[in-house]
C-alpha cells in the first residue's frame, strides 16, 4: 500500500502513470467529484480494461478492491479524497479489507491526493483508519533548479533562467503549460496578467481546494508577499490579534505555501526571530503582482508589464536568486563540506548566504542582482555583517570566506580586491546556474 501526495500540480499523476505505462495488471482510475455510485461504475469501466472478469463482481469497493487484490493487480485511486467526499467509510472499508485480506497477497493499491489535510485525516495521523499500514509514501516536492531547466529552451542565458525559476519555480505544470519560446514580458502579459492567461487564477484555484474559508489566509499571504515577514508585522497588516496568527500560519506551514525560516545560528523551535516566506514563487509572484489588482491591469492593457512589473522584477526574483547561490555554495566549494547553509540576520546586520563548514570555515555571501555592478561596498558591509556572526567551530580558530554573487559583475576594486586577496571570490550567473 502506496500514498502519494504533495500539492495539486506538482506531477502526482503522471508520476504514478509513468512508471505504470508498460504494466497490464493496472487499473488507474482517476476519480471524478460525483456520486459513489458513479465513482463504482466509471471504476469497473477501467478496470474491465485489463480484468474483464470484474463486471461480475458485486459493486462495493470490499468486493472490487478484494477481487483485484486477489488477481495480484496494481490498483490506482487518484483523486482519493473525491472518493471520501462521496463515501466518508471509505477509509474504514480499505482498513479492514488490507488487515483481512490485501496485505497477504502481492496486490498494490496506491492512493493519491492532492489535499493535503484530506489525505492527513484519511491515511496519515495516528487518529487515521489507514495510519501505519502504508509500505511506502510519497510526499512529492517541486522540481528542482537543475531537473526544472529541462523545461527551459536550450537557448536561454543563465540570466533568463534564474528569472524563470525566480517566477515559475519547480512546478511541472507551470513549466509544460506555458510557451517559454517567447520574452519574459510576453509570457507574463499573456499567461498571467491577462484575463484568459493559464495561470491568472492559478494560485487562487489551489488555495480554494484546500481551504474552505480562505478570505484571512489570502490576506496573509498578501501581506507576506509585501514584505510583512514576522509574526506581528502580518498581523497588524491584517487588523488581527497576534496570539491569533499561529493557527493560520500553522495551517499554512502544513500546506507547504509558506516556510518559517530562522538565523542559521539559531534552532528553529527556540528562535523569536523567524520569518515566514512563500515557498512557490508563482505564489508569491500572484499575491506581490496579481491579486486585488486586476483592474488596473486591465486599464494599463499591454502596457502593464512595462509600468508595473519589470521596474521591479529585479528585487522580486533576488529572493529566489539568494535560494540558488545558498544551494550552488557546495559545488562552488568543493573543497568544503558544509554542516548548515542558510541566510542570518540581527537586528541591522544581514547575509544572504552563510555556510557552515565541518572544519570550521565560515563562508558568507553577498548576492546582487540589480543591473549595477557589484560595488566595493557591498564587499565592506559583507565583512561587517559577518564579523557579527556568533558562530564558534569546535575546538578550532574560525576562517572566513567571502563569496560575492553578481548577476553583472563588479566594480574595478572590487575585481581587484578578488585578485589579491585569497579570501574572496567574485561567482557569475553561469558558475550559479551551474551549480545550483
Ligand atoms: N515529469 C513531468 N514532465 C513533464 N511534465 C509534467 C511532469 N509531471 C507533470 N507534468 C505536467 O504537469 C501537469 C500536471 O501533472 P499531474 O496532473 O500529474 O499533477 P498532479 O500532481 O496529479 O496534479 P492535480 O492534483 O492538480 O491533478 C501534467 O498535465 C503535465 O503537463
Amino acid at each position: 500500500m502506496v500514498v502519494v501526495f504533495g500539492r495539486r500540480r506538482l506531477g502526482k499523476t503522471q508520476l504514478v502513470q509513468h512508471s505504470l505505462s508498460d504494466r497490464d495488471d493496472a487499473v488507474v482510475y482517476q476519480a471524478t467529484e460525483t456520486t459513489s455510485q458513479i465513482q463504482l461504475d466509471e471504476f469497473v469501466d477501467v478496470a474491465s480494461e485489463n480484468f474483464s472478469g470484474i463486471t461480475q463482481i458485486k459493486q462495493n469497493w470490499e468486493a472490487l478492491l478484494g477481487y483485484l487484490g486477489d488477481q495480484d493487480g496494481i490498483v490506482v485511486l487518484d483523486e482519493f479524497p473525491y472518493l471520501i467526499d462521496a463515501d466518508e467509510s471509505l477509509p474504514s472499508v480499505i482498513q479492514r479489507l488490507w488487515d483481512q485480506r490485501l496485505q497477504s497477497t502481492s496486490g498494490t493499491l496506491v492512493l493519491i491526493g492532492s489535499s493535503i489535510s484530506m489525505m492527513e485525516e484519511a491515511t496519515l495521523l495516528g487518529n487515521s483508519p489507514l495510519y501505519g499500514r502504508f509500505t511506502e509514501r510519497l510526499d512529492l516536492r517541486p522540481l528542482n533548479f537543475a531537473a526544472a531547466q529541462e523545461f527551459l529552451p536550450d537557448e536561454y542565458v543563465p540570466e533568463e533562467r534564474i528569472f524563470m525559476w525566480g517566477i515559475f519555480g519547480g512546478v511541472p505544470y507551470y513549466l509544460d503549460g506555458v510557451d517559454l519560446g517567447r520574452d519574459l514580458g510576453t509570457v507574463l502579459t499573456e499567461e498571467v496578467l491577462s484575463q484568459k492567461g493559464y495561470l491568472h487564477n492559478e494560485p487562487e484555484y489551489v488555495l480554494r481546494t484546500e481551504l474552505t474559508d480562505p478570505n484571512r489566509y489570502f490576506a496573509i499571504l498578501t501581506a507576506i508577499a509585501a514584505g510583512k515577514t514576522t509574526s506581528n508585522e502580518i498581523a497588524q497588516a491584517i487588523g488581527i490579534d497576534g496570539k491569533q496568527i499561529s493557527t493560520y500560519t500553522q495551517k499554512l506551514e502544513r500546506l507547504r505555501l509558506i516556510e518559517r525560516e530562522v538565523p542559521i545560528t539559531e534552532e528553529k523551535a527556540k528562535s523569536r526571530r523567524g520569518r515566514y516566506r512563500i515557498l512557490d514563487p508563482l505564489f508569491r509572484f500572484w499575491f506581490r503582482f496579481v491579486y486585488g489588482r486586476e483592474d488596473r491591469y486591465e486599464r494599463l492593457g499591454e502596457n502593464a508589464y512595462d509600468a508595473v512589473i519589470e521596474p521591479e522584477l529585479p528585487d522580486f526574483v533576488s529572493h529566489e536568486f539568494e535560494r540558488l547561490c545558498q544551494d550552488a555554495l557546495p559545488g562552488l566549494y568543493p573543497a568544503e563540506t558544509f554542516l548548515d547553509i542558510g541566510r542570518w540576520w540581527y537586528k541591522q546586520h544581514e547575509v544572504d548566504v552563510v555556510g557552515f563548514t565541518i572544519d570550521g570555515t565560515m563562508v558568507v555571501g553577498e548576492c546582487k542582482f540589480t543591473n549595477a555592478p557589484l560595488d566595493y561596498g557591498a564587499l565592506a558591509s559583507l565583512e561587517d555583517h559577518a564579523a557579527e556572526i556568533r558562530w564558534t567551530p569546535d575546538g578550532d580558530e574560525r576562517n572566513t570566506e567571502y563569496a560575492l554573487f553578481a548577476r553583472n559583475g563588479a566594480t574595478q576594486s572590487v575585481q581587484e580586491a578578488v585578485s589579491e586577496r585569497d579570501d574572496v571570490q567574485l561567482f557569475e550567473l553561469g558558475d550559479i546556474t551551474k551549480h545550483a
